[in-house]
Formats: structure tokens, sequence, C-alpha cells
């Protein structure tokens, strides 16, 4: 099996440098500094142990990227990014070739099936940081992350348990999960703080007051639209100790929403994140008025290119309790 990362960023740099570095065939595809950084002087994975170059291939583009009849594209851009790799992927890459969604959110599969018919989906439970060209930073000092795999919608098979035991060689922890869609969305209720931590500064209350309330929205809303997701009590028992997270300064615990404020992104995932309780809120009749107010600011932040953390979240609070006039 051969992969290709379709976005080498903090996922997709950790992967495929992992993948790399444990010897089995690997392609980065990047762009901008980041790709000039990984083909002048190879992609850094920084850990807990050091820095470890890696002298991986990278591509500007899937035209670029041999294919064979055993490559596999494991995609790991941000949500709002997977339709222009799509349309990159379609161009290139032969009709059969397994397309993993390596990424949060729960709309990526579908869009992905639209288009191969090979489509599987990886519930990313691995702390990283991309903020300096060429770098990837991996967030726990333990195993670098959980990555468990199913074939969408549902099932697995021989491709899945081939990429699962992959990425066990590669030092992850992984299996493969009939019902991955169910723990994508109980991933997708811990993905409603992403928006809250990149927008509102920390008070050690009210930010955590609106997370709160973000997440009993989110309950509300997957129960009244009876999606199957998996419970706390078994997510918290896959993960286990199996990550630990390191303190790499100042940035070392922000989420990819965060992340991408920092690094002044003019987009965000926000819209399939919290965006998708929204979205179910409305298609169900749930109010989800936190989730809305949280889904509009970080949108703001993002189009007036604010530092990340800028707005009060006890201002917020007061909004949302004074009656819309
Ligand atoms: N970071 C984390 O800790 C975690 C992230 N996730 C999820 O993983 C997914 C990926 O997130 P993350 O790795 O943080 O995101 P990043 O933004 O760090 O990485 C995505 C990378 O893909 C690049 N890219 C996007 N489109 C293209 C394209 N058409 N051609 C070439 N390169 C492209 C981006 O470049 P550019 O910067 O120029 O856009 C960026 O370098 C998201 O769904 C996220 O929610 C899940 C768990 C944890
Ligand atoms: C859970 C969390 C916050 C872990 O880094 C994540 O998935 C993200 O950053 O998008």
């Amino acid at each position: 099996m051969r992969f290709v990362i379709f976005g080498a960023g903090a996922i997709g740099g950790v992967i495929g440098a992992h993948l790399f570095r444990a010897g089995i065939p690997t392609t980065v595809i990047a762009r901008g500094a980041h790709l000039e950084a990984i083909r002048g002087q190879g992609l850094v994975l920084d850990t807990a142990d050091g820095r470890h170059t890696c002298a991986v291939t990278a591509a500007a583009n899937a035209s670029e990227v041999d294919w064979t009849d055993d490559s596999v594209v494991l995609l790991c851009v941000k949500s709002q990014q997977t339709a222009a790799a799509l349309d990159d992927l379609q161009a290139h890459a032969p009709q059969a070739t397994p397309i993993v969604s390596a990424q949060n959110g729960v709309a990526n599969e579908s869009a992905i099936l639209r288009r191969f018919g090979n489509t599987y989906s990886i519930c990313v439970m691995l702390p990283a940081l991309h903020l300096e060209p060429g770098v990837v930073v991996q967030g726990s000092s333990a195993a670098p992350g959980i990555l468990d795999v199913g074939r969408f919608p549902s099932g697995s098979d021989e491709v899945a348990e081939s990429i699962s035991d992959h990425l066990r060689r590669a030092t992850f922890q992984s299996q493969t999960r009939d019902d991955i869609m169910a723990w994508k969305y109980r991933k997708l209720m811990l993905n409603l703080g992403n928006g809250i931590d990149a927008t509102f500064h920390r008070d050690g209350d009210a930010d955590l007051e609106l997370m709160r309330r973000a997440r009993d929205e989110g309950e509300a809303v997957l129960a009244a639209a009876g999606i199957d997701v998996v419970s706390t009590a078994i997510d918290k028992e896959r993960r286990g100790d199996f990550i630990v997270r390191r303190d790499t300064g100042e940035d070392s615990l922000e989420s990819s929403t965060w992340q991408s404020v920092a690094r002044g992104a003019r987009e965000s995932e926000i819209d399939y994140l919290t965006g998708e309780i929204v979205l179910l809120g409305r298609l169900h009749g749930v109010p989800t008025p936190v989730n809305e107010l949280v889904q509009a600011e970080t949108t703001r932040v993002v189009i007036e290119g604010l530092e990340p953390g800028t707005l009060d979240p006890r201002a917020a609070l007061n909004r949302l309790s004074t009656p819309a006039g």
C-alpha cells in the first residue's frame, strides 16, 4: 500500500512523517511556503524526543503523484477545502483509488462518495500543531494518536484492515470500526469547542459555560435527528491513556480552528463543526442559539482577520440571555 497524504498540515504532516519513518511509501501534497520548506529541508516532525527530518516525497498537487493500483489517499485538508482537493483528485487519481477522510466533521465522507466509490473514514484523535512552514508538531508525548478506520457509510473490508495495519506499523493506535460515523459524531461534540477556543478568550468560567451549553445543544440535536453516536463512556474507554498531551509552549493546547486563525487564514472549518449542529437543528426544529452565535462570531474573527481569542465570552453569554428585540 502506498499513501498519498493530501494536505500535509498538522494532521497530514504528523501522519505522513510517521508513515515515512516506518518505511511505508508515502507522498505528501502541500502548497505554498510549506511545500517549499519540505522540498528544501524535508518535513520536520517535532516530538517530545526531538525533531526528526523526513525526506519524504512532496508534490504540489495530484498531477505530480506517481499513482499506482495500491495507492490510498488520506484526505487531511480542512473540510472547507475538500471540494477543491476532490476536483484535483478527480482529474488525476484512478477512479478506484480508496479515499479516506482523516478529518473532523461529518460532511466530507458523502462529498467523497459522490465522486469516488471507495470511500473510507478515520476518526482522528491526534493532537497536532502546524504554525511554521516545514514543521509539524506532535502534541502527544506517548502514542501520536488514535486513528480508527472504517468504510463509509458503514462496515469494514480488506482495504480498511490494511490501512489500519499500516497505521499501527507507523506507531498509531488503530482498529477497524463497522460504525465509524458513530465515532465521528461523538468527536463532533468535542469539536463544538473549536470555535469557542478560536474566538473567545479564556476566563476560566464564561468560556467553559459556552462550551457546556454548545455541547448540550449538540446532544439535543443528535437525539432529535436520531443519529447513532457512541456514548461518552465508550469514547473515553477507547481513548484510555494512549494520548499524553505535551507542553510545547503557549499554543500547545489550542484547537485546529484556533491554529487557522493564528496563521491568519481567511476561511475556517467552523461551518462544518459548529455549523453542522446549526444545520441539523434547523432541519429538525431544535433551537441552537449558542452554536449559531459561536458560528457567527468565529466567522467574524476570521473575515476581519482578528487575533485568536479576541472576543469576550461573558459578553457573548449576556447576549444569549438578552431576548432578541
Ligand atoms: N490539528 C489538530 O490537532 C486536529 C485536526 N483535526 C482535523 O484534521 C483536518 C486537518 O486539520 P489540520 O491538519 O489541523 O489542518 P491544516 O490547515 O494544518 O492542514 C491542512 C493542510 O492542507 C493544505 N491544503 C489545503 N488544500 C490544499 C490543496 N488543494 N493543495 C495542497 N495543499 C492543500 C493546507 O494549506 P493552506 O494552509 O495553504 O490552506 C494545509 O497545509 C481537519 O478536519 C481538522 O479539523 C482532527 C484532530 C486534531
Ligand atoms: C479535539 C481537538 C481540539 C484536539 O486537538 C481537535 O480535534 C481539533 O483541534 O480540531
